[in-house]
């Protein structure tokens, strides 16, 4: 599902009226009713709580309007405020239209100008059960006034249910920053399409659960502008890629090649080896350093485990002549023959490779400068330290992390998984997907060793890095998920999260 910025969605908006000839208030008032059902859906009780409904005096204000009326006529009982501080207290069009049809109704309207005005609203608000924020959407355009602001915070302290329409006022949709004040929301509703804010910055913390509302908008609409941002979505677990024919054999699903474990670490091996191979590899080969050897191979007879003493090219050489991508880091360790072993990687075949945990600490170590040259695809899995130490000196807190990886892809034309609380995966054209798909099931040992295994086997059998590494964020997303309910989120192991992709995987067929 696209993710969208206040300019596309504007541009989406613009082109939905003047190209595909919606007249705007259709638009308003499909977007109406759609909230209104999903306040219904959302509280069973909606009929016995007493509603306020705060207007600005744009269409999200209108928006406002329209499903106010929508509910007073089910019979709820509705009250509306309408805060417009603006000289001449203009309002948008479509904003006046739903004002005219409201006031000719039995609804209780109430117009707030300044800051002496407040006083009812702050009384009603401590009789309230349910506030719906219609106050501003894509439309901010800059800080808000001190009156908006002092609504914002009476609401806040009130520790009331309130629902957005399109975004919890004060959010900026583009990056999730709040200048001054922000409406904090039980439930937000997105109009046609989320916005890259519920994501990035105070977003995650002000939106609470986001639904996404269909007011009309044909999909075409969307797919007509380049939006580059994507939201990972339970959808996206699904492997893109054709039923396996009868006649197959091993082959055609890829040779992955993993280079990972070391003493103390021989789990990190082995855990992304069996994540590689439940997510489809046809074939899956350990090099790992010989005092693990057996600890990785007796564990996994389905992989084909290689002894190493590091350094070791001839051995690199053997599974560069065999593996079709190639899997560097989980458990690695950091000493100098490995520092080697990447060097030696990196100057040698065509594979994709993709570097996690250990191998971004040895890619920092050697520095980035040559990979705009490399003459393989790159995958690189850091969790936020690891991203640190790889940006040094360039890190910089205040961008987003949507922003920060999309920066960082392009730069060094890599495939960037920056996991997290909402994972981003960005693509060195400038593609990047935010997950939605999260469990805290997730933050255990080995969890970042299971998708970099994932990742891996996909890329092995015929996906595009980018798509590969979107379908198993999403996966591992869902396999978290599911382990939460099975396991707790405290008990689950990373090793659950394995048996849970042959279930998310045959579901998805
Ligand atoms: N267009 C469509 O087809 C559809 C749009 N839809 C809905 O419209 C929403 C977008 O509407 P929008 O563009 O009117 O913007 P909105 O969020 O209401 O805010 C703008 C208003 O607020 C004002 N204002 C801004 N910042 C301010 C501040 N800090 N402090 C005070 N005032 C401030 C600004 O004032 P101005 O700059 O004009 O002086 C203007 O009056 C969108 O989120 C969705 O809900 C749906 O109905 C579906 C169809
Ligand atoms: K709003």
């Amino acid at each position: 599902m696209y993710l969208v910025n206040r300019q596309e969605m504007k541009e989406i908006d613009a082109r939905a009226i003047d190209q595909w000839r919606f007249p705007s208030l259709i638009l308003m008032e499909n977007a109406a009713r759609s909230i209104t059902e999903a306040l219904f859906e959302t509280y069973e009780d909606l009929m016995d709580r007493r509603i306020i409904v705060l207007c600005g005096p744009g269409n999200n204000g209108g928006d406002g309007l329209a499903v106010a009326r929508m509910l007073h006529l089910k019979g709820a009982k509705v009250a509306v405020y309408i805060v417009n501080e603006s000289s001449d207290q203009k309002t948008s069009i479509d904003h006046g239209v739903n004002r005219e049809i409201i006031d000719h109704l039995s609804i209780r309207v109430f117009d707030i100008h300044r800051e002496g005005q407040l006083r009812l609203l702050k009384a009603n608000l401590n009789h309230c059960d349910l506030l719906i924020d219609a106050l501003f959407g894509v439309g901010l355009d800059r800080p808000l006034s001190a009156l908006v602001t002092e609504i914002i915070d009476i609401a806040n302290e009130r520790d009331l249910p309130v629902v957005a329409i399109d975004c919890p006022s004060g959010l900026n949709a583009d990056n999730g920053q709040v200048e001054g004040a922000v409406l904090e929301c039980t439930d937000t509703l997105a109009l046609t399409l989320p916005k890259v804010g519920f994501y990035a910055g105070r977003g995650p913390d002000v939106c609470g659960r986001v639904q996404v509302l269909d007011i009309g908008i044909p999909s075409e609409v969307a797919d007509s502008l380049a939006v580059k941002t994507s939201l990972l979505t339970a959808a996206d677990a699904k492997v893109k890629k054709d039923k396996r024919p009868a006649d197959c054999y091993k082959h055609q699903f890829g040779h992955v090649g993993i280079i990972a474990g070391s003493v103390g670490m021989s789990g990190a091996a082995v855990l992304t080896a069996q994540a590689a191979l439940r997510t489809g590899a046809g074939l899956v080969s350990v090099l790992a350093d010989k005092r693990i050897f057996h600890a990785v191979s007796t564990v996994m007879p389905e992989a084909m485990v290689r002894p190493v003493q590091w350094p070791s090219p001839s051995a690199l050489d053997w599974l560069l002549a065999r593996a079709n991508v190639l899997c560097l880091g989980p458990g690695l360790g950091l000493d100098e023959a490995k520092e080697e072993t990447l060097r030696y990687l990196l100057d040698h075949g065509d594979q994709p490779l993709v570097l996690d945990a250990d191998g971004l600490t040895l890619l920092a170590r050697l520095g980035l400068d040559g990979l705009k040259e490399a003459s393989r695809e790159l995958i690189l899995t850091p969790h936020p330290g690891e991203f640190k130490r790889l940006c040094g000196e360039s890190h910089d807190p205040k961008v987003s992390r949507l922003e920060a990886a999309r920066a960082f892809a392009e730069k060094y034309r890599v495939t960037l998984v920056l996991k997290g609380f909402q994972t981003v995966v960005a693509a060195a054209d400038g593609r990047a997907a935010v997950n939605s798909i999260n469990s805290p099931a997730l933050a255990t040992a080995g969890a970042g060793d299971v998708l970099a295994g994932m990742i891996t086997a996909l890329i092995g059998q015929g996906l595009s890095p980018f798509e590969a590494a979107t379908t198993a964020v999403a996966l591992h997303g869902q396999c978290g998920r599911n382990c939460a309910d099975i396991y707790g989120e405290d008990s689950t192991l990373a090793g659950d999260l394995i048996q849970e992709i042959a279930k998310e995987l045959r579901r998805g067929k």
